[in-house]
């Protein structure tokens, strides 16, 4: 069979302040219509995705977006075509969408999906929507454990839901215990996901909600260590790319700014950021010097969220 042309489109999460992002139904007459998408369509012939995506939300829904930020962009084969398919995120728009090609439309949450089916490309998107925008990461080894226990309760009180236990040189007795005290906070009320940095072992006999790969093991795995939640800590091209192969569900690209951390250590700076991210199928935390005020800098750089070690 010759090979399918390339079809670029664009594609939209409009995400409204409580998360729910906005479903449509494919309307008959188009290949899979039936099936449930997120608004968007073709790139047209001298269209910048940024304007076909304005173009494309006007036609269908009757709305302008005040701002759109690149997300993820994923490559997928139908039998009809092979799409290059650009996510952006879209968090204001004037007017209030409503069907102009007499499609359904449906609010949604991504953690309670309740139109199917989904167009098969959009299924893996579902579990990075999932993801919040902040990625907190201990630093027991600078504060203390009773500080750093102290701060993890603040950050959960004050809404963080991703965390990752990131304390290389903590004994292994003492780990153990730190490690299921925070499992313990984290479960009490208030649903956090719990990531242990590198150790896959304790991971999975203390039950944590997945591991986030250093970059030396990322580029070492033949295989994804079996947890629910797999992150991995990335630098340059090389370890996005077997990121990618390795089937993680995000990563963290560092450092973005000179850090603490990592003295000396060259940093990418924001274009270097955006570029490393161009074509890159899996959410991207931003990580390194960075405070909760630099969001908004991060997602128009490309980035899902912000990993932060010193901001929380
Ligand atoms: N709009 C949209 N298309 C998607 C999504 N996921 C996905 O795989 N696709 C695929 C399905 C199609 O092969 C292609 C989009 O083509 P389309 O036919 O919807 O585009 P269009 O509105 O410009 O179509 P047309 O009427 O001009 O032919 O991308 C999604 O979430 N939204």
């Amino acid at each position: 069979m010759p090979d399918l042309p390339l079809v670029e489109v664009v594609v939209a999460i409009l995400i409204r302040p409580d998360s729910s992002f906005l479903l449509t139904c494919r309307p008959t007459g188009k290949p899979y219509s039936g099936y449930w998408e997120f608004p968007g369509g073709k790139i047209e012939t001298g269209e910048s995705p940024v304007q076909a995506l304005a173009r494309e939300l006007n036609e269908e829904l009757g709305i302008t977006p005040d701002q759109a930020t690149p997300w993820l962009t994923r490559l997928f084969s139908y039998p009809h075509a092979t799409v290059q398919l650009r996510f952006y995120r879209v968090t204001s728009w004037q007017g209030e969408p409503a069907p102009r090609e007499q499609q359904q439309l449906a609010w949604q949450t991504a953690d309670n999906v309740t139109v199917s089916p989904l167009l098969p490309a959009n299924i893996p998107i579902l579990r990075s929507l999932m993801l919040p925008s902040i990625y907190a990461i201990t630093c027991a080894a600078e504060t203390g454990v009773e500080a750093s226990l102290l701060s993890i309760r603040q950050a959960f009180q004050s809404g963080i839901k991703l965390l990752q236990i990131r304390e290389k040189a903590m004994p292994p007795d003492q780990l153990e215990c730190y490690v299921q005290t925070v499992l313990q906070l984290a479960r009490n009320n208030h649903q956090v996901t719990v990531l242990l940095n590198g150790n896959i072992a304790l991971a999975q006999t203390v039950q944590a909600d997945g591991i986030h790969l250093t970059s030396t093991q990322l580029l070492s795995l033949t295989a994804r260590p079996t947890v629910n939640w797999c992150g991995a800590s990335c630098h340059n091209a090389e370890e996005l790319k077997r990121a990618e192969q390795l089937g993680v569900d995000f990563v963290t690209l560092s450092p973005v700014y000179p850090t603490l951390s990592h003295p000396g250590a060259p940093s990418l700076g924001w274009d270097k950021f955006s570029v490393l991210l161009r074509d890159y199928p899996l959410p991207v935390y931003a990580l390194g010097g960075l405070q909760p005020t630099d969001l908004a800098i991060a997602q128009e750089h490309g980035a899902h969220g912000i990993a932060m070690m010193r901001g929380i």
